[in-house]
């Protein structure tokens, strides 16, 4: 028998429990459907239980460093690893908690335990039971994507998923992916007490940056004691003692790593392989991504997908953005789109980096006019004052608009002062408002008139 709906959801991630709720509130008929865990990657094993980590592995660090400050803490500092995890568990249970609860608490929705398949563009199977509506949503997802080198298949190994349940120290973290998941990680176990080796195919770790973010990306996890392996690839991975020896291969030289345990962090794959998408006539594109138009509407009417698993985006604030789209337009009558979207991301090592609209590369690559200032973090008070004085502030700025183009802060505090670029950003104001206003002092954000006092055209 088929459950008839208004609308299915499929998967619990940073947009389908909020649309779902949404569209229940209009009084539809909806069903959730999730397979694992409600809140997906960004609660359970992505954005909440690393930001609690790295706060414990910061308090790790500052405990270490506090006889800088004048503090003193007798004897070694020592890591609790399981304190650790209970403590990121904690937090994790409680977001969980507080989503199961308000989702159930909404009258109109159902919230269904399991996979998710389609049969046709409006039948959606789960287990032995059928439901079927005229609208679906997809936010599916993505996963780790694990490499198929020789010998993965006989070795443990860590993805971001399954180092959540870790509790102990490793002896050696060797981590294979030096961007976003990979850097995070690293200085976290090496502040925890590991020692870690970063190996990654490019020149330098979080190659999408620019190259003096990077420097200084690789020289503040140096200064803890990463080690990386640039323009390395692996070979083959064995097992070795109660570890993993990795075979790897730098230009045409050849050596071998031996680590206590091995992390991916390789990148994503889109969650788009169990929800027989044929059947629905949604189109991928060659790595598996739903294609949307900006819109967010897939190849079949009445079908939309959200979130990582378009390949839009990757992050929880594009997910939830989305939610934000989709739900204006298909309830609002909306003509909402993610065109003219602004890029922001972080990276949360400590200090952070935040990141606003284009590169310095990108700008170079458009061809525009551009005006660019930069700081050293060394020139920042605030961060003298705190002691933390590594890292470096970079702005882009349209030379003829004087519209801000884009924009990097690399220390304390960055991934907060950036989005006050951001604000004037989006709306198109002139970095010369901000040149004559007066800041709060001793703040990161005070330099920032400064910064832009010192642009310069970029050659
Ligand atoms: C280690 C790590 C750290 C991160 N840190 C940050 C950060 O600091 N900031 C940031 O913005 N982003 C971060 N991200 C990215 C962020 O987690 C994702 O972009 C975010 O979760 C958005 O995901 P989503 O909404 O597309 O779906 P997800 O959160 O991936 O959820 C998808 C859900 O769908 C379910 N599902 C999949 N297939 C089916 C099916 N067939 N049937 C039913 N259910 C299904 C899954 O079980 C999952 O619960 C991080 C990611 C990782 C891995
Ligand atoms: N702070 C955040 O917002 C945050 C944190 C973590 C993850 N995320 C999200 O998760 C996504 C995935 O992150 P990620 O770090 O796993 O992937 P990524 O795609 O950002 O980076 C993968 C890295 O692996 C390297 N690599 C790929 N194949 C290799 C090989 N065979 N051998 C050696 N090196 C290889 C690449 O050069 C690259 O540096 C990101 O795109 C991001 O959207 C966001």
């Amino acid at each position: 028998m088929s459950d008839q709906f208004d609308a299915i959801v499929i998967g619990a991630g940073q947009s389908g429990p909020f649309l779902a709720a949404r569209l229940a509130g209009e009084n539809k008929k909806v069903a959730l459907i999730e397979r694992e865990h409600v809140g997906g990657t960004c609660v359970n094993d992505g954005c909440t239980p690393t930001k609690t980590l790295v706060a414990s592995a910061r308090a790790a660090w500052m405990a270490r460093r506090a006889g800088d400050f004048g503090v003193a803490v007798k004897g070694p500092v020592s890591v609790d690893m399981k304190a650790v995890k209970a403590r990121k568990d904690a937090v994790v249970g409680a977001s969980v908690e507080s989503l199961t609860e308000w989702l159930g608490g909404i009258e109109a929705l159902e919230y269904i335990e399991g996979e998710g398949r389609f049969l046709s563009p409006s039948e959606v199977q789960i287990g032995e039971r059928t439901i079927t509506a005229p609208q679906i949503f997809i936010n599916t997802g993505a996963r780790a994507a694990v490499p198929d080198w020789p010998g993965i298949d006989k070795v443990p190994y860590l993805t971001n998923s399954s180092i959540m349940n870790l509790d102990t120290l490793p002896g050696h973290l060797v981590i294979v992916g030096g961007s976003y998941i990979g850097l995070e990680f690293a200085q976290m176990y090496a502040r925890f007490g590991a020692k870690v080796t970063v190996i990654d195919r490019g020149d330098r770790p979080a190659s999408r940056e620019d190259a003096d973010i990077s420097a200084w990306i690789r020289k503040i996890l140096e200064a803890e004691g990463v080690t990386f392996l640039f323009k390395t690839t692996v070979e083959s991975v064995t097992r070795a003692g109660g570890g993993v020896l990795l075979s790897l291969k730098t230009g045409e030289r050849r050596a071998s790593v031996e680590g206590s345990h091995l992390l991916i962090a390789l990148g994503r794959t889109p969650n788009t392989d169990a929800l027989n998408l044929p059947a629905a006539g949604v189109k991928t594109d060659k790595r598996g991504y739903i294609v949307t138009d900006e819109h967010l509407r897939t190849s079949a009417p009445g079908i939309w997908a959200m979130g990582d698993v378009n390949g839009r985006g990757a992050f929880t604030h594009t997910s939830y953005n989305e939610f934000e789209i989709v739900g204006d337009n298909v309830i609002d009558k909306g003509d909402r789109s993610v065109a003219g979207r602004i890029p922001v991301h972080g990276l949360f090592i400590d200090p952070p980096l935040g990141r606003i609209g284009m590169s310095e590369d990108e700008v170079r690559k458009s061809g525009r006019k551009a005006l660019i200032a930069t700081r050293p973090m060394s020139r920042v008070s605030r961060a003298k004052e705190r002691g933390e004085t590594q890292g470096m502030m970079k702005v882009l700025v349209d030379a003829d608009t004087k519209q801000i183009l884009g924009a990097a802060i690399l220390g304390i505090g960055g991934d907060e002062v950036v989005q006050v670029l951001l604000q004037l950003m989006a709306a198109r104001t002139p970095y010369t408002t901000m040149v004559e206003t007066v800041h709060i002092h001793p703040t990161v954000s005070e330099l920032l008139p400064t910064l832009l006092g010192d642009l310069k055209p970029l050659d």
